[in-house]
């Protein structure tokens, strides 16, 4: 049985007079302890698709069914990491874990909430920085930082939402081996957006493309028929891995092709013609150079 699905769900905003079909049709079944990567391009719908995974966005028709219950509302059981590490700026590394984890553990013990966020800091490695605030990290300890806070939930699933966009390759590299230590040790599900193919195929099950909008939808998925741990420095010489690779690419950048062939409706502009494009003619001001008055005398 699916731990999350989404069945025949649309996303849609705006009155119906004016209104923006932004996901169509979707349908996707996550199974308990799988990790799934949806793929697609910026602007297609993945933030709108991960905010319908989690409860914050409802879907216009379908439903969203965690453990078979509809998802009316965000709770801990599906983790949420944002985009933009939304910490809160005055808080250091380890009081943003705390607010989360008070946030579902309202009435912990100072000490217990004290421990429990170190664990969560120390698990995505940013022991030497609890006490910093936001702006004293780099982007990639700001990422870590809302992975603890995301983690410290302690949710069933983690829905990733491009978590490692932002990072330099190394940091990167660093950052999905955590994340796919930690879902291998606690057996979490995991829903990560991507836009990174190589990313995709290192760390998911399945890889699922979301085509362009409007109205995107989830089309054929990809299983990664590959062995884990899966080795990051010798997958360019593994077959699986240059095909799938292959594939996924030739198959996102037809759909770019595609849309860009639908979307060619070409507005006409009104014919505005400037008046003139002359400066203004300014009065002299400066001094004649007395050294070429005197030549031309
Ligand atoms: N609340 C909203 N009201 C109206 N339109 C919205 C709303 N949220 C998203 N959209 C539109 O839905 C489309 C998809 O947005 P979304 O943020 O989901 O894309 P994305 O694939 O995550 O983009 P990116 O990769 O650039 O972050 C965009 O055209 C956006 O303008």
């Amino acid at each position: 049985m699916a731990i999350l699905e989404i069945e025949n769900a649309s996303v849609s905003f705006g009155p119906p007079s004016n209104r923006t079909d932004v996901l169509t049709d979707l349908n996707l079944k996550v199974k308990e302890n799988e990790f799934v990567a949806v793929i697609g391009f910026s602007g297609a719908g993945k933030s709108t698709l991960m905010n319908l995974l989690s409860g914050l966005q409802k879907p216009t028709t379908g439903d969203v069914c965690f453990k078979g219950e509809s998802v009316k509302e965000p709770g801990p059981d599906l983790g949420l990491m944002f985009q933009n590490y939304s910490l809160l700026p005055w808080l250091s590394v380890v009081e943003n874990v705390e607010l989360a984890i008070k946030a579902v553990e309202p009435k912990i013990a100072k000490k217990d909430l004290r421990e429990r966020a170190q664990h969560y800091v120390k698990m995505v490695k940013l022991d030497h920085a609890f006490d910093k605030k936001p702006h004293e990290l780099s982007g990639g300890m700001r990422q870590r930082a809302s992975l603890a806070r995301t983690l410290s939930l302690d949710p069933e699933v983690l829905l990733l939402d491009e978590p490692l966009s932002a990072l330099d390759a190394l940091t990167r590299s660093e950052l999905q081996d955590q994340i796919l230590n930690i879902w291998e040790k606690d057996r979490r599900t995991v829903v990560m957006i991507t836009n990174d193919v190589d990313e995709a195929v290192l760390m998911a099950d399945r890889i699922v493309p979301l085509t362009m909008g409007p109205g995107a939808t989830l089309s054929d998925e990809f299983t990664v028929n590959m062995a884990r741990p899966r080795d990051r420095h010798t997958l360019n010489d593994h077959p699986e891995f240059m095909r799938l690779k292959s594939e996924i690419t030739s198959f996102m950048m037809g759909l770019n092709k595609e849309s860009k062939k639908l979307g060619g409706e070409i507005i006409p502009m009104p014919k505005v013609v400037p008046k003139s494009f002359a400066p203004p003619v300014l009065a002299p001001t400066f001094k004649q150079n007395p050294v070429s008055s005197n030549k031309s005398a």
